[in-house]
């Protein structure tokens, strides 16, 4: 991959060289196969069994994008329609949303195209340390460093605060203790806007802040940075490793620190195959499993004693426990797996008071 400098010239941001991405387009090559091929009885004992690929040794289990396209293209005047087929319909919620953000970011960059969000981010205030701050956090408190997430409702639980005030809940986490906060910023399954991540950065929000969205190209990573990011999502599920690699490097170019979460132990594997920095990335497990929702915080101890999460505290990245944490208990049994950091959203967003419900859940009233 090719390396330069963030800014060239007056306006141009350049980013790395792109790879192409492995199944980005969710068709596998034709060489590959998933599991021993079909063979006749004569091929059986002429030919040694074919294993080329298995599930787990894929790169990402999701399909980027719909197999014969999106159902409806706009193209100047026109429009194509591709007849609905069984094929052509996610498989399940993270497929939906990846799918849905191609067509969303066609209307993105028709209303704000890049070349504004490049000059925005140029004369934007300097990023904050996420990394660091959670780093700081766990070394003063003794505590998992918090990442407290802004969220307004979810997929898997709907609306989970009616009386949703970003900037206020805000506030509320910055007062109880959270190093860092997340906000959502889909619309369309979470309720959630990038106007919350410039609201709560313009309110005086000192707190680093994660833009968490569904990141498929270097256009959102522009519009995080221009809206107040200071860190990204990538998620391992969604992305082939030739796109993280090519992510993290544009997100550092632009200012933004990076949180690679993953779901298994295939995909830590994986990604720990990436050059990476620990002062500009880190890590998450996401216990929940965004393709059925099932939420397993035991998820967190069996990827941690694997030999990927020991590998994980030997190359000294920082990982964060994501999602069903709701107890102080929880925050104790994740710690204990060797996380410290923890990202929560519901436990704290549905409380009345977000500041007390923060000092609750860390012991800190
Ligand atoms: O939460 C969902 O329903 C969901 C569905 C599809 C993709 C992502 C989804 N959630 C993102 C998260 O994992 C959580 O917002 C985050 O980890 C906090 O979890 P929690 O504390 O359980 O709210």
């Amino acid at each position: 991959m090719q390396h330069t400098s963030s800014f060239s010239g007056r306006n141009t941001l350049i980013l790395p060289q792109r790879q192409p991405a492995a199944f980005s387009t969710g068709r596998r090559p034709p060489q590959q196969t998933i599991g021993v091929q079909k063979r006749t009885r004569s091929q059986a004992v002429e030919t040694p069994p074919q294993i080329v690929e298995t599930a787990s040794d894929q790169e990402v289990m999701i399909r980027r994008r719909a197999p014969d396209g999106i159902p409806q293209q706009p193209c100047g005047a026109m429009r194509f329609e591709v007849p609905e087929t069984e094929d052509n319909k996610p498989r399940n919620i993270l497929e939906e949303i990846v799918w849905w953000k191609a067509q969303e970011m066609v209307r993105m960059k028709e209303k704000e195209p890049l070349a504004r969000l490049s000059m925005q981010i140029k004369v934007a205030a300097p990023s904050r340390d996420f990394i660091g701050a959670l780093r700081a956090a766990n070394e003063r408190i003794g505590k998992p460093g918090l990442i407290a997430e802004v969220k307004k409702a979810s997929p898997s639980r709907g609306v989970i605060q009616p009386d949703f005030d970003p900037v206020r809940i805000a506030k509320a986490y910055e007062a109880g203790g959270a190093a860092c906060l997340s906000v959502l910023t889909d619309a369309k399954y979470f309720q959630g806007s990038f106007d919350y991540l410039a609201q709560i950065r313009a309110a005086g929000v000192a707190t680093p802040l994660l833009c968490k969205e569904f990141i498929v190209e270097a256009y959102q990573l522009f519009k995080a940075r221009a809206s107040g990011a200071d860190a990204v999502l990538l998620i391992a599920a969604v992305l082939p490793n030739s796109d993280l690699a090519y992510l993290i490097k544009a997100a550092n170019k632009c200012g933004l620190q990076v949180l690679v979460e993953v779901h298994t132990i295939a995909e830590l594997e994986r990604v720990l195959k990436l050059d990476m920095d620990s002062s500009q990335v880190m890590l998450g497990i996401n216990n929940r499993d965004l393709q059925t929702f099932k939420v397993d915080i035991e998820n967190n101890r069996r990827i941690m004693e694997s030999s990927a999460g020991q590998q994980v505290k030997e190359r000294g990245f920082l990982m964060a426990g994501e999602s069903g944490i709701f107890t102080p208990e929880h925050v104790a049994f994740v710690q204990s797996t060797g996380c410290d950091a923890i990202l929560v959203g519901e436990s704290l967003v549905k409380e009345g008071n977000p500041e007390a419900a923060v000092k609750k859940l860390l012991s800190l009233a």
